[in-house]
């Protein structure tokens, strides 16, 4: 598949974007006019900017109002498409995109605009340029590429052709069955843009809110193998109007672009069976989680194993040559790495003690890091000692890792290759129950939360909840879920706006996103309370007044409650079945554990976490959350 991006997509001035375009893999560009309008070069200036950096100029964008104009307008519509053209060729690119007329003054009738486009066909041959034909959603007349098509098809021209977009047509709800019978020479050129589903003006939805491909909640694919079944071959071009995206970083959002049509285009080839995209494994299934790995240092790393060993782990396990312990219980490994070299030591000097590595459990780890590869990943390595594992590895939310280990190979037996065994202590007889890692929660600036959404989801199979708001006492935290079909893998992930809520706040202290909690399962929450309590485990304090309201909202048994509030755990129903939570105080700048029973409930507890994080912000007071910091 070539790839193409718009340049309306990224933020920064014209070079800047050129050059992020060009880093980021894609084979093309559509210049956006006011892109050009506002930098001061030439055109030819431009011109061989792209081409300097090997990009070829897909599409010169957008000519309005072209088509219907009455006999008043029409002479002077066309000089403007003429200048258009002199642009066009000093930038050296072939093709224009008019889109569909929105003035007032226009008329309709499809035979005049076929007329129109006729003629325009006519004069841009003579330069040898094409003209593609757009329906706008929000066009006057045309508002639907099937009246588009029709145009296109009566002005029966050569140079004049279709110009697919899907944020258009799947935004109307159009039956995307009719792009199939169109001749995949008319097609000139197919524009890719997802959106969040919000009920909403079209424009107003389209200006400000598309995203790539795969993170918002359009029908996409459906729609790019609808193209792909005509034997459409040319490029598939991202045009994202998108305010955060023009605010954002530039390199990243280019990256994410990237990423979201190799993913698009790999799911197109194993449905439509063209030979678009490269071949790669598929999305790898999760397991489970193999490890969650800490940094720290000797120092900090008592508090951490002492809250460890509260918590009912015990020390299983120490690294043959490096400075990492092993802690276990249940099926759950947590990894204290104190070596000061390496890339732990690079995580703790930035980031101060924090779960920097996790490790994936799937069916073939060769496999899932090709596909990462594939996928524009970031691959990990650093020295290991000759007869020690090396784990293929990615770099992952808030530049940590992601670790991929298997069970077909040896790396599934790294706990007894690469570590020694320690021999169980009296005090390790009684654990605390806890069996399996739930879920994972990382927090991450609100800006960022796309870009993860596409990278677990394109990397893995998973996919997403719908995003929910979580109110912080100090503003409100994007939650956004990604999880698998069995619950082996499942991420929380928020995005914080400001640093004065907790989630911000982790972000601030800690310089960056990472995992702020872990929180594992049981199968009997109050059995494991009364053991962690023995312990001496110190629960995260919850309010009276919480219980007296979840009683009554639940209907609860009044001993049920009393139970609860004794053990500081939080209740939640949904239509599956019931959730209790018990948590702990935080952690260094914000980090903390969690406990929970699922009795077949779905969800995570999301109507608790105002008061989880009210009772967790009381903690950390005085010292803590500046309480207005900007
Ligand atoms: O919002 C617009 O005006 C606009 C312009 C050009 C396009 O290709 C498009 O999809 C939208
Ligand atoms: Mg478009």
């Amino acid at each position: 598949m070539k790839t193409s991006i718009a340049t309306v997509t990224l933020s920064g001035e014209l070079p800047e974007k050129l050059e992020a375009i060009a880093q980021a893999g894609f084979d093309g560009v559509e210049i956006f006019e006011n892109d050009f309008l506002a930098f001061d070069g030439s055109p030819a200036d431009v011109g061989k900017m792209a081409r300097d950096l090997g990009l070829e100029i897909t599409l010169f964008q957008p000519f309005r109002d072209f088509e219907g104009m009455p006999d008043a307008l029409r002479s002077r519509t066309f000089d403007r498409a003429e200048r258009k053209f002199d642009v066009m060729q000093e930038l050296g690119t072939g093709m224009v995109l008019v889109c569909s007329n929105v003035s007032q003054a226009a008329l309709g009738g499809i035979d005049r605009a076929a007329a129109d486009f006729h003629e325009l066909g006519e004069r841009a041959a003579k330069r040898g340029l094409k003209v593609g034909y757009e329906a706008l959603a929000w066009g006057r007349y045309v508002n639907d590429h099937r009246d588009a098509w029709e145009i296109v098809r009566r002005a029966d021209h050569p140079n004049v052709g279709l110009i697919l977009d899907s944020f258009h047509s799947l935004s109307r709800k159009i039956d995307i069955n009719s792009i199939r019978s169109i001749p995949k020479e008319k097609i000139f050129i197919v524009q890719l843009a997802d959106a969040p589903m919000i009920d909403m003006d079209l424009l107003y939805w389209s200006r400000h809110f598309r995203n790539m491909p795969g993170e918002g909640d359009l029908p996409v694919t459906a729609f790019a193998e609808a193209v792909a079944s005509t034997g459409y071959d040319g490029y598939f071009s991202l045009e994202i109007f998108n305010d955060q995206f023009r605010g954002g970083s530039t390199r990243a959002i280019a990256a994410d672009g990237h990423r979201s049509l190799i993913y698009l285009a790999d799911q197109v080839r194993r449905s439509v069976k063209t030979p678009i995209g490269v071949p790669m494994p598929e999305r790898a299934t999760v397991k489970g989680v193999g490890f969650v790995e800490f940094a720290t240092d000797e120092d900090e790393a008592g508090e951490l194993i002492a809250l460890l060993h509260t918590l009912g782990f015990r020390k299983a396990a120490v690294h043959r040559s490096k400075k990492v312990t092993l802690f276990e219980q249940g099926n759950i490994r947590i990894l204290v790495n104190v070596d000061t070299a390496g890339f732990a030591g690079a995580a703790y000097a930035v980031h101060g003690t924090s779960a920097y590595a996790l490790a994936l459990v799937v069916d073939d780890a060769g496999e899932a890091y090709a596909r990462a590869l594939a996928l524009d990943a970031e691959p990990f390595r650093q020295p290991v000692a000759d007869d020690e594992l090396e784990f293929p590895a990615i770099r992952a939310v808030g530049g940590g890792l992601i670790y991929l280990i298997d069970d077909k190979s040896p790396l599934g037996r790294f706990s007894e290759i690469d570590f020694e065994a320690v021999s169980a202590t009296r005090s390790d007889a009684a654990d605390a129950g806890l069996l399996h890692i739930d879920h994972i929660a990382q927090t991450v600036a609100y800006e960022e939360m796309l870009t993860w959404l596409l990278f677990y989801t394109s990397i893995f199979k998973t996919g997403k909840t719908p995003m929910v708001d979580i109110i912080d006492p100090s503003g409100v935290v994007r939650s956004q879920v990604i999880e698998n079909e069995p619950g082996t893998l499942r991420i929380t992930m928020n995005g914080a706006e400001n640093r004065r809520t907790l989630a911000g706040h982790f972000i601030a202290e800690q310089f960056g996103s990472g995992i702020q909690h872990l929180a594992f399962s049981t199968d009997d929450i109050f059995a494991t309370a009364r053991q962690l309590r023995k312990r001496g485990f110190k629960p995260l304090h919850i309010s009276p007044n919480y219980y007296d309201d979840v009683e009554a909202r639940f209907g609860l048994q009044p001993d049920l409650t009393e139970r609860l509030k004794a053990e500081n755990i939080l209740y939640d129903r949904d239509e599956h079945g019931e959730y209790l939570q018990l948590y702990s105080g935080t952690y260094g700048e914000g980090f903390f554990f969690e406990i929970v029973e699922r009795r077949g409930y779905r969800g995570y507890g999301a109507a608790n976490a105002i008061f989880r994080i009210a009772a967790l912000k009381k903690l950390m007071r005085p010292e803590g959350i500046p309480k207005d910091a900007g």
